[in-house]
């Protein structure tokens, strides 16, 4: 296969990635929006975290709620437990790296915060970590994950929203992640703001 080929392999199956998470996840995406719409009114706010391409998702999603996504309106309170490096690095060096997340959604988090969960295994040991602490808080979860959901599809509560792409393949399942992040950052400036 000659290398255009290859790349245009990676749009194909982005596509049909995204074309998949389009049927099973829009009425899920629709429903974690006003869940947030309804944390934000009512003073709460949203922690989010994840490892990897997953932090960087973190970090991007509390910049366009805190900044601004497409419109002009008030910053939009989220936070990203991914970002901060003395954080990260004081609680993974002096407890451990599973409790990263975890610590610092009991320092930060109340009854009626949202933790937005993102794994694409749905295995990754600090966010678990970081789904318990937020349920022993009374906040509602939104995770998104990939391939079969992995253990935190069973950690979940029914209250909870599960954004699963039914992929197996890491990059694929992350630029759907992406899309559901600007769907959803769409979706509540729609819906605190109106128009288009
Ligand atoms: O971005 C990528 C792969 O595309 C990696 O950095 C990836 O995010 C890391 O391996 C993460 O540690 C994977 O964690 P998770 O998505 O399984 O929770
Ligand atoms: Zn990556």
């Amino acid at each position: 296969m000659d290398l255009i080929a290859r790349v245009q392999g990676h749009f194909l199956e982005s596509i049909s990635a995204k074309e998949q998470a389009m049927e099973l996840l829009s009425p899920l995406v629709a429903a974690a929006a006003e869940r947030m719409v309804a944390c934000l009114m009512n003073e709460g706010k949203v922690l989010a975290c994840g490892n990897g391409g997953s932090a960087a998702d973190a970090q991007h999603f509390a910049a366009e709620m805190v900044g601004r996504f497409e419109k002009e309106r008030p910053g939009l309170a989220a936070i990203s437990l991914a970002t901060d490096t003395s954080a990260l690095t004081a609680i993974g060096n002096d407890y451990d790296f599973d409790m990263v997340f975890s610590k610092q959604v009991r320092a930060l988090g109340h009854a009626g915060d949202l933790l937005l969960a993102l794994s694409t295994s749905g295995n990754s040991a600090n966010v678990i970590e970081a789904i318990y602490a937020a349920h022993e808080r009374g906040m509602q979860v939104i995770a998104l994950t990939g391939k079969d959901g992995g253990k935190i599809a069973d950690l979940l509560s029914p209250e909870d929203i599960h954004l699963n792409v039914p992929v197996s393949r890491t990059a694929r399942i992350q630029e759907v992640h992406i899309l559901l992040i600007h769907a959803l950052c769409d979706a509540l400036d729609y819906m605190l703001l109106g128009g288009e």
